[in-house]
């Protein structure tokens, strides 16, 4: 762990592993296998985040899928949400009829999410279902939402790691840690 022994430095601890990250990817993986028996979902990875999480879970289904990307933006600074989505990317290809399956890295209000599903539903998927890398349900404002794959409940703590980010950096650690306060301080 030579190379990013920098950035572990600005962590409090190691809150989930590589080795459990990709055990409960895998498990995720052969589960929608099962759910989507003879089905072709669409997964739509939502940029940035979610795109090591997206790309590891893909290799672990068994099924012909596709895959599209959507970029969007909700945080007003690196830490808080602005409660306002915007579409940066849109995706490529219409989903009428499509089994579609959001792929994330993270609830947190659920806001992102609430928004991305209902706009989806009206474009007339067929199913549109959830699969989240974690959960940090302390912080649910939307308390309706049904996340359908959660790979980890966190508690409620800013992490960084295996696609997550703090003002754009972290994305690149392996495992998935809690960033020190002391780096973001009241922002
Ligand atoms: O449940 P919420 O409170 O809405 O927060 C979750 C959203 O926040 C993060 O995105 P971010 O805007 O940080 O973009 P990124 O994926 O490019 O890092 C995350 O990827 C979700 O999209
Ligand atoms: O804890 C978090 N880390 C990184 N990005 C996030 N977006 C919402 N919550 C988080």
């Amino acid at each position: 762990m030579e190379q990013s022994a920098k950035i572990y430095e600005d962590l409090d601890r190691i809150l989930v592993t590589k080795e459990e990250i990709a055990e409960k990817v895998r498990e995720l993986g052969q589960k929608i296998t099962k759910d989507y028996a003879g089905k072709e979902p669409v997964l739509v990875c939502i940029l940035k985040g979610a795109v090591l999480f997206f790309s590891d879970l893909m290799r672990e289904i068994d099924l012909p899928v596709t895959a599209d990307f959507m970029a969007i933006s909700s945080y007003g600074s690196a830490t808080k949400t602005s409660g306002v989505v915007r579409v940066l990317k849109d995706l490529d290809k219409d989903i009428v009829g499509k089994d579609v399956i959001i792929v994330e890295d993270i609830v947190d209000t659920g806001v992102t999410l609430n928004y991305l599903k209902s706009m989806l539903a009206h474009r007339g998927a067929a199913s549109i279902r959830i699969a989240a890398l974690l959960d940090k349900t302390a912080r649910r404002t939307v308390p309706d939402l049904k996340v359908d794959y959660v790979c980890f409940d966190i508690p409620d703590a800013f992490v960084v790691g295996y696609g997550l980010d703090y003002d754009q950096t972290y994305r690149n650690l392996p495992d998935i840690g809690v960033l020190s306060p002391k780096i973001y301080g009241d922002k």
